[in-house]
């Protein structure tokens, strides 16, 4: 007679859980961000506010980010002029809009994935769907699961308002779903849309506005995980190995949105960058001492790229050379923060330059490393990378 624990043993993966591939997608639309601030104060009629637009200047030239990409273009927004302003209700025509755009935009970074992981589609066994900005159920996963021609069976899942850190939550969950299932095979899509659901005009008394105005974008990321790859056929990126994730305490309005009949609104505290580095530590601790590595030099890096500021000071407070966060702060640069969506942005810059400049693994010639999101909480969701060789 066959028992519990031989049942549960036959459904297990054996291996860790690995990306076998990644996709992106950005809308097409690109922002320059030094000529940002003129078209900003323009498109939202605030040309007066004239101190308002130095400072918000200011905040796009520290930014570090050279281009980002918009759904939202001025035609968009002649035809809702509501969502320029910073008082007017807007939520119907933004819900609007996304609930058409962002299962297109997922889509385009699905099928990327799916492409160069090579399979055919009916071995997707699971879907998590991933946003700041679902509005509808059912909603994007829905459409994503036809639009994709995914099975009707496909065990679905919908991560939503994780904000930023949610990058890490997806992998983490896809690890312990591959792991937990034998044969598994999950594709994990992360779309943001912040020009469409945040976008508004400026206010004088409210500056964290002006900020998020500097350094949110849109984009999406796809990957597709499994464990146990099949030899030969399908070629694994990053293995990953443990999950760490943490709140800091007491700080809850430090990252805080709210939808409301305007759009999304973000408060964004000064002191994040202070909040994030200086509990960062406790969490790599708990992540790497089973592994025996405290020497953070040692391992690669996918962080969030939320902001310069977050980077420069996690940079210092860690002590990391000066390239340790080349692939973050390049994310940071040509796409700004896509929210959930950065860090497979990262990944999938890590192993394209890793192999480009011949180091010996994806995760620039290194064995170790990790994938860190950050955000509401304020959390830190770490995962724990193993690199591939490239052959
Ligand atoms: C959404 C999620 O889930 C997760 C996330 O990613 S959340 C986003 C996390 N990112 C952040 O919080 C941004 C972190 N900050 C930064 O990276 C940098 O501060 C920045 C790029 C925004 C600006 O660079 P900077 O070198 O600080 O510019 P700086 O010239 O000092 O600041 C310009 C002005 O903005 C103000 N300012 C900066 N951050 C502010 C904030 N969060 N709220 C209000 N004002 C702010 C500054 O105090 C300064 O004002 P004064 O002229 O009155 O002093």
């Amino acid at each position: 007679m066959t028992t519990v624990e031989e049942v549960r043993k036959s459904q297990r993966g054996h291996g860790p859980a690995a990306i076998l591939a990644i996709g992106t997608a950005t809308p097409s639309n690109p922002i320059d961000q030094t000529t940002y601030p003129d078209y900003y104060f323009r498109i939202t009629n605030s040309e007066h506010e004239i101190d308002l637009k130095k400072k918000f200047r200011r905040l796009c030239e520290n930014s570090m980010i050279k281009k980002r990409h918009m759904h939202l273009t001025e035609e968009l927004l002649k035809e809702n002029p509501n969502m320029s302003s910073f008082t007017l209700p807007s939520l119907d025509a933004r819900q609007d809009i996304l609930a058409v755009e962002i299962p297109k935009l997922a889509n385009e970074a699905a099928q990327k994935a799916i492409k160069e992981w090579g399979q055919p589609i009916s071995k997707i066994t699971h879907l998590i769907f991933c946003s700041a900005v679902a509005v509808e159920m059912p909603g994007d996963e829905y459409h994503l699961i036809n639009l994709i021609g995914l099975a009707p069976s496909v065990k679905c899942f919908k991560i939503h308002e994780h904000g930023c850190f949610a990058g890490a939550t997806v992998l983490r969950l896809a690890k312990d779903l591959t792991e937990n299932n034998a044969g598994a095979r999950v594709l994990v899509v992360c779309a943001e849309m912040f020009s469409i659901v945040a976008f508004r005009g400026p206010s004088p008394n409210k500056l964290e506005n002006l900020v998020g105005q500097a350094i949110f974008s849109d984009g999406a990321a796809a990957v597709i995980v499994g464990s146990d790859p099949v030899v030969g056929v399908e070629r694994p990126l990053f293995e990953m190995v443990s999950t760490v994730q943490t709140l800091i305490p007491d700080s809850r309005y430090a990252i805080h949105g709210r939808l409301q009949e305007t759009g999304f609104y973000f408060e964004l505290r000064r002191d994040v960058p202070d909040l994030i580095s200086m509990n960062i530590e406790k969490s790599l601790k708990e992540a790497f001492d089973p592994l025996g590595i405290s020497d953070w030099n040692s391992i690669f890096w996918a962080v969030h790229p939320g902001g310069a500021a977050i980077l420069n000071q996690v940079e210092k407070k860690l002590g990391l050379d000066p390239m340790k966060l080349g692939a973050s702060r390049h994310v940071l640069s040509e796409y700004g923060n896509m929210l959930s969506t950065c860090v497979l942005f990262v990944l999938d810059e890590m192993r394209r330059v890793s192999a480009k400049d011949g180091l010996g693994s994806t995760g620039e010639g290194l064995d170790w490393g990790a994938v860190i999101g950050f955000g509401p909480g304020p959390t830190i969701d770490i995962v724990v990378l193993h690199s591939v060789p490239i052959n």
